[in-house]
């Protein structure tokens, strides 16, 4: 029976409890005998011990055993070193770690709520023992990340994203509730090995599939309250943008992948316009976006919104957002244009109808976009040709290569950068390293990835306490990060700010989050006094002081 102590993450300090407090514990021989240490000795234990593991994969195995012994020693070594730990916790690693989950040795750690337990869906939750939960992170794990149907193995990415609420976000790491619904798994590679960790039966649909998450959503609410955030997180394309439509005025969440993405995607666009060589005003611009699914979708509704803020009608405003999506570009007459997409459906001349099948760089040389944006999980989609044609019409094309993992990137940096004499502006979901253009110049791909927004929104909604997450606060937080992109970073080309600063930013986001709830009274919580150094000030950093 290990030590209660030792053996509650939350509480164990391992080498870094004092003389004192081994005593008063009754932990003398139980910790090694060697004198105290501190947490920044630690750290640097922790981050040698990382270095020299073999594989990514290792190294995430490695990280989640260290957060299942000692829960701040985890997050004071990721928050001092997010480039480096973000990237294996988060995208793209835990994508190589969901596909294997079944297989690897991983302490357990989130919530499955199974198909099997309908209609006792609260006592499951009674089951997770923590009783104050600010955050939920649920996936159905039917679209993880560009990889499809993982089904149970996609726990790894409502851990990782709470990961990032606690690291990047300063949420309390108690008060993070990661779930998965497995509502079954339509992918044989997953579901037919032997090892597998979910149910191994066909997805629940339709009735069945909407009353087991609408039971979810009841049973959150009933155990931890109105204003406890839920974040839907890559459900597939048939569900994503419904449920949300169906929650999102009725409950206190939105959906990381429509609403996170379009806000993160719309700071870059923003802060490009700052770009000599780069037209200066979003209305000046022409959205083309490889892919019609819940992020695309989401990009340009909040371009949108955008866009109508400078004065445009939604109708025009409309017409500035492009789409191809896997038949190719979506116009007005089109076969199997869904609702969604619909609005993004342009009259089109005959001889752009007759090149709407032809592929992408056809596409591109028709419209003359001036930003491209790859959401379509189609590797390799934006192709010399396509990046050549974006160099020709643009001065400073926009290339945002924003599908995860870094295999299902629609082109590489270097090849951005390279296709057009280093004029791309370029940003990507997954990191890519900065790429040497010659002797004098090196550019910085930025990552657009919604990690940048979710910690900082959903500080902002926890502190505030709001009810609901309207869209003007998604315009509030990508408004905010892309004030936060400096100059120096512009130089490089990077339209995002330095990872380092996550939790600067997150408090930054979270203002503004705040001041846009109390705006709409949506908060439950007084903030009128509330400011970026008191957020904070209380934000989770175990290393605070101590580093
Ligand atoms: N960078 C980020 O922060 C971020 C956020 C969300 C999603 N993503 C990534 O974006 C990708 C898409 O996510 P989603 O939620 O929109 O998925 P989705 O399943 O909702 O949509 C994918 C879209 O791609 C289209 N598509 C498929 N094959 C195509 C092809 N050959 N040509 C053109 N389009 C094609 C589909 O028709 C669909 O419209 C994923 O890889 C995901 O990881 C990145
Ligand atoms: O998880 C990520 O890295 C971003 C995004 O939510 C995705 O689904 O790709
Ligand atoms: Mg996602």
């Amino acid at each position: 029976m290990p030590h209660p102590v030792l053996a509650d993450p939350a509480q164990n300090r391992g080498r870094r409890f004092s003389y004192a407090e081994r005593e008063r514990n009754n932990l003398v021989g139980l910790v090694h005998p060697a004198p105290p240490r501190t947490l920044h000795q630690e750290v640097s234990r922790l981050l040698s011990a990382l270095r020299a593991l073999p594989t990514a994969l290792t190294r995430y195995q490695f990280l989640m055993r260290i957060l299942q012994d000692d829960q701040s020693l985890f997050f004071a070594a990721a928050q001092a070193n997010l480039p480096k730990i973000l990237p294996i916790i988060y995208t793209p690693t835990v994508g190589d770690a969901c596909l294997s989950y079944s297989e690897l040795p991983l302490p357990l750690r989130g919530l499955w709520i199974d198909a099997q337990q309908r209609g006792r869906i609260d006592a499951v939750l009674s089951n997770w023992p923590e009783d104050n939960i600010d955050v939920v992170v649920v996936s159905d794990c039917q679209r993880i990340l560009g990889l499809g149907d993982l089904g149970a193995n996609g726990m790894g990415i409502p851990v990782g994203k709470l990961l990032l609420y606690s690291a990047c976000g300063g949420i309390n790491p108690d008060r993070c509730l990661p779930v998965v619904l497995d509502v079954g798994c339509n992918n044989p590679s997953i579901r037919n090995n032997e090892n597998y960790i979910g149910l191994p039966q066909d997805r629940l649909t339709g009735q069945a599939y909407d009353d087991f998450v609408q039971e979810f959503m009841d049973a959150i609410v009933k155990r931890y309250g109105k204003t406890c955030l839920i974040q839907f997180e890559d459900f597939g394309n048939g569900n994503a943008l419904r449920l949300l439509e169906h929650y999102r005025e009725k409950n206190c969440c939105f959906n990381d992948d429509v609403q996170g993405t379009a806000a993160v995607g719309l700071a870059g666009i923003l802060s490009a316009l700052r770009i000599e060589g780069v037209p200066s005003t979003l209305s000046e611009h022409k959205f083309l976006f490889l892919g019609a699914g819940s992020a695309g979708i989401g990009i340009a509704r909040l371009i949108v919104l955008a866009l109508m803020r400078e004065g445009m009608s939604e109708e025009e405003a409309a017409k500035k957002c492009f789409f191809v999506d896997s038949r190719g570009l979506v116009y007005q007459g089109r076969e199997r244009v869904t609702p969604a997409k619909a609005t993004f459906a342009h009259e089109i001349g005959d001889d752009v109808k007759a090149i709407a099948g032809d592929g992408l760089e056809a596409i591109v040389k028709a419209l003359r976009p001036t930003a491209l944006i790859g959401v379509s999980t189609i590797p390799g989609s934006f192709t010399e040709g396509v990046i050549k044609q974006m160099g020709e019409i643009n001065e400073r094309p926009l290339v945002f290569a924003l599908s995860n993992p870094t295999s299902k990137a629609e082109c590489t940096a270097e090849a951005a950068y390279k296709h057009t004499d280093g004029r791309a502006i370029f940003a990507s979901g997954s990191p890519f390293a900065p790429v040497k253009l010659d002797e004098r110049r090196t550019l910085v791909p930025g990552q657009g990835n919604n990690s940048y927004i979710f910690p900082g929104l959903g500080l902002g909604i926890v502190t505030a306490g709001a009810r609901h997450v309207p869209e003007s606060m998604l315009l509030a937080a990508s408004d905010s990060l892309s004030k936060l992109v400096d100059k120096e970073q512009l130089a490089v080309s990077c339209v995002y700010p330095d990872l380092n600063s996550l939790m600067d930013i997150s408090a930054h986001i979270a203002m503004a989050v705040c001041e846009e709830a109390k705006r709409l009274g949506l908060n439950e919580k007084n903030v009128d006094d509330i400011t970026v150094e008191k957020i904070r000030a209380q934000m989770y950093e175990p290393g605070r002081g101590l580093m």
